[in-house]
């Protein structure tokens, strides 16, 4: 398995925000963290990548535990993409080079630049790459940070609401590309997202968090509106057009 979570539980100064979270995710699998503002989907994203400590129980990562590995390895296997993206006075072509920095030993390959021009390439980023990463737009960068990751070829790829900036054509573009990368080199993506037709279209499993538990873990096509219902407290009915699900709310 190339991600297990056993058990979790995760606090904030002693107050318990997440309990006995448990769910595996294997490589070529794709799962997004669903659930309302606040529940602790970014927290558990951030324990995957060791950025917090449990409480208790454990994050595995091909059953070794990610508090035990060390920090190069961590940058090397697990990209993280957050929220709050970073901006610097770097241009857009040597930020997403960046990328490559836990692979280089000692100085940079062709094969390292290779990389970095073919994700630009994906992403349509070109006409960018002589850009400063600090002029660009909140799109823009959200795209140059999911790039960055995807240059750094991790085996598990962690993404916080990674289209939350873009534009409807980049949405569905980005998650394609997502999506083709962790099929094609067998990797495990993590993804926290609001818009739920996104993900019903684009991941392998729902994880819907509500007060601090796991409320229900689902196939897109086994989500039913009751769930829906349930943990974000609106009535939603799902429809299904041109064979892809659409949640509406029924207000
Ligand atoms: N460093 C911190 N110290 C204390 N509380 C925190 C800290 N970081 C987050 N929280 C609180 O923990 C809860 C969960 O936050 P988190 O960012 O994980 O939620 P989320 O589900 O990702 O929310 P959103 O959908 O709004 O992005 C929130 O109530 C938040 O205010």
């Amino acid at each position: 398995m190339m991600l297990r979570v056993n058990g979790l539980h995760f606090s904030y100064n002693r107050q318990l925000l997440l309990r006995g979270i448990d769910f595996s995710l294997e490589r070529g699998q794709l799962l997004a963290i669903l659930g309302p503002n606040g529940v602790g989907k970014t927290t558990l994203l951030k324990c995957i990548n060791a950025m917090h400590r449990p409480a208790k129980g454990a994050v595995l990562v091909e059953e070794r535990d990610i508090l035990s590995l060390r920090s190069a390895v961590i940058a090397r296997d697990i990209a993280y993409v957050s929220q709050k993206n970073e901006t610097s006075r770097l241009k857009v072509f040597d930020a997403v080079l960046m990328g490559r920095t836990p692979h280089i030993r000692w100085h940079m390959k062709e094969a390292d630049r290779n990389r970095a021009e073919t994700v630009i390439h994906a992403m349509g980023l070109e006409p960018l790459s002589m850009r400063y990463v600090d002029t660009l737009s909140g799109g823009e960068l959200q795209k140059v940070c999911i790039a960055r990751a995807l240059v750094q070829e991790p085996s598990l790829l962690l993404l916080d609401e990674p289209t939350s900036a873009l534009d409807l054509k980049n949405q569905v573009e980005i998650m394609a590309l997502i999506r083709r990368i962790v099929k094609e080199q067998r990797i495990a993506a993590v993804m926290t997202m609001h818009d739920l037709n996104m993900a019903l279209r684009y991941v392998d499993q729902t994880l819907f968090l509500k007060d601090g538990v796991i409320h229900a873990i689902a196939a897109p096509d086994e989500v039913s509106p009751a769930v829906i219902e349930q943990v974000y407290g609106l009535p939603v009915c799902i429809h299904q057009l041109e064979g892809q699900p659409v949640v509406l709310p029924r207000t």
